[in-house]
């Protein structure tokens, strides 16, 4: 496709749906005559979507291999990449606003017919690509791609949606935000209801739609230098406000970073570094060199920063993760490249069940359980993720959360510390599992975290002493913290 196919500005609409206009990404082609090839760059987003829809992949990782396949780069890839993501990010809006334009229920259109509806609909209401070209290249993809009736349906579908701007849409097909906040905020920052739900009991009804809007933009590229290993200066970008670890990349790929190839320094959300920076800087009463565990580790960001934070105060980490393929994740994570031996502080990886690690009693004295969780605070960078979590999930989750934090604490010596944190804010997977645990045991209390992670502003969590950090207010993902500490015998 050459840039003089690209299509222009459409200024008959412009006015009308009030529409920033610019870049409109990769050529159109007609909607009636001869079969076109899909546009490459609509199809890898088709095709994303599809992995997404039947494969249960995920679409940061499949992306890649179907831009590399389809030959695609530079503004291409990036269009792709936009189209795919902010599809599956908006899809919820999207559908509120599709099926106010069919005649028959969403479930009832053919599936990829949908999606090609979905991708045209985020050209139409929220990329800058002129209608025309939108709905052209829509056709072209269901013609291709599902046949000549579906592409006379997406023709006709899409020319409605075009008539609109997002704003009158939303106001058109969501419930009225006065009478049902939830229900019009589901519609309007598209997230199912119950995550809405969940989030508000959360972060407060006054701060959810900055939340739940702090949720639909793509975070930057965050990196950390893992410290003795490699150094801020090395990564380049401005420093994180409040790791001393990281800084944010301000372009280009972290691939093309030395230290980041070399696994001396890594991609790692700020959150992520101050849940490990927490335990390593817990006050503990010095025994000689401690041992440290990473209960479930999977896949090793969390544990190659926790081993170079040991190798500085003479600690070991020894790492732990259930699903032995994630396993040889943290392993990759934790293997110095030059030597092919564990980093300094990594003592080793074990592949098992942290309910039942196979571990003495009382022998680490620290220890992290970075539990599974909804991962609903970390929805910025998986943009299908909302729409795969159900409400069912949350009862199997908190039975593991509490199993995995019961058995951390019997593993950790008296007077040592547990971190108890999940990339979820909701409150049965953070007070909830933490009270329950608190009120079956004995031996111990929740203690201030102190240091780095308690200075952050505005941070206080739900139980006095823990930590809550949101998108919307600290930019990082929404990282529950919670230090336990277990009593002296
Ligand atoms: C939130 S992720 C951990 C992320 C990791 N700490 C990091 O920073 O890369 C939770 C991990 O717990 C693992 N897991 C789930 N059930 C487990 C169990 N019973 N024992 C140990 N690990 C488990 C999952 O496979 C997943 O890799």
């Amino acid at each position: 496709m050459s840039p003089s196919d690209r299509a222009q500005p459409n200024r008959a609409q412009s006015g009308r749906r009030n529409r920033g206009r610019g870049p409109q990404g990769p050529g159109r082609s007609g909607t009636r005559g001869a079969t076109k090839p899909a546009d490459p760059a609509r199809l890898a987003a088709f095709e994303v979507l599809k992995a997404v829809r039947v494969d249960e992949a995920y679409a940061n990782l499949v992306l890649p291999h179907v831009l590399g396949r389809l030959g695609l780069e530079g503004r291409d890839a990036a269009f792709a990449t936009e189209l795919a993501s902010g599809t599956l990010r908006q899809q919820g809006t999207y559908d509120a606003i599709l099926a106010a334009c069919i005649d028959r229920p969403l479930a009832k259109v053919e599936a990829k017919v949908l999606d090609v509806l979905r991708l045209g609909a985020h050209q139409i209401l929220s990329m800058r690509v002129p209608d025309h070209a939108a709905i052209s290249t829509s056709v072209d993809l269901a013609r291709s791609k599902v046949g000549q009736g579906p592409a006379g349906f997406v023709n006709a579908v899409l020319r409605k949606v075009s008539r609109s701007s997002l704003e009158e849409w939303v106001i058109a097909v969501a419930p009225a935000r006065e009478k049902d906040h939830d229900g019009w905020a589901a519609v309007a920052f598209s997230h199912p209801r119950w995550v809405v739900e969940r989030l508000a009991e959360a972060v407060g009804r006054d701060q959810v739609d900055a939340l739940l809007a702090a949720d639909n933009v793509p975070p930057a590229v965050t990196l950390v230098a893992r410290p003795g290993r490699s150094s801020l200066e090395e990564l380049g970008g401005a420093p994180t406000a409040h790791s001393p670890y990281g800084a944010t990349l301000e372009s280009g790929s972290p691939a093309g970073i030395p230290a980041v190839a070399e696994g001396r320094a890594g991609v790692q959300d700020e959150g992520s570094q101050l849940v490990a920076l927490a335990l390593a800087e817990a006050g503990l009463e010095s025994r000689g060199p401690e041992v440290w565990l990473d209960a479930c580790a999977g896949p090793g960001g969390k544990s190659a920063l926790l081993a170079a934070l040991a190798s500085q105060r003479g600690a070991s980490l020894v790492a732990n993760e259930r699903q032995p393929h994630r396993a040889g994740l943290v392993r990759q994570n934790l293997l110095a490249r030059e030597s092919d031996a564990l980093v300094p502080g990594a003592a080793g990886v074990v592949a098992g069940d942290g309910t039942r690690a196979p571990f003495r009693a009382g022998v680490f004295d620290r220890v992290l359980v970075d539990a599974p969780c909804t991962g609903l605070g970390a929805l910025r960078r998986r943009p299908e993720s909302r729409w795969r979590r159900t409400a069912r999930d949350l009862d199997v989750l908190i039975d593991l959360q509490r199993s995995l934090l019961e058995r951390a604490i019997d593993l950790t010596r008296p007077g040592g510390a547990v971190l108890y944190a999940t990339c979820s804010p909701v409150l049965a997977e953070t007070q909830g599992v933490v009270e329950h645990v608190l009120s079956a045991r004995s031996d111990l209390r929740v203690e201030p975290i102190a240091a780095t992670v308690g200075q952050v502003p505005n941070s206080a969590g739900p139980i006095a002493g823990t930590v809550q950090l949101w998108p919307h207010r600290h930019g990082t993902d929404a990282m529950f913290l919670a230090l336990l500490r277990r009593d002296e015998a």
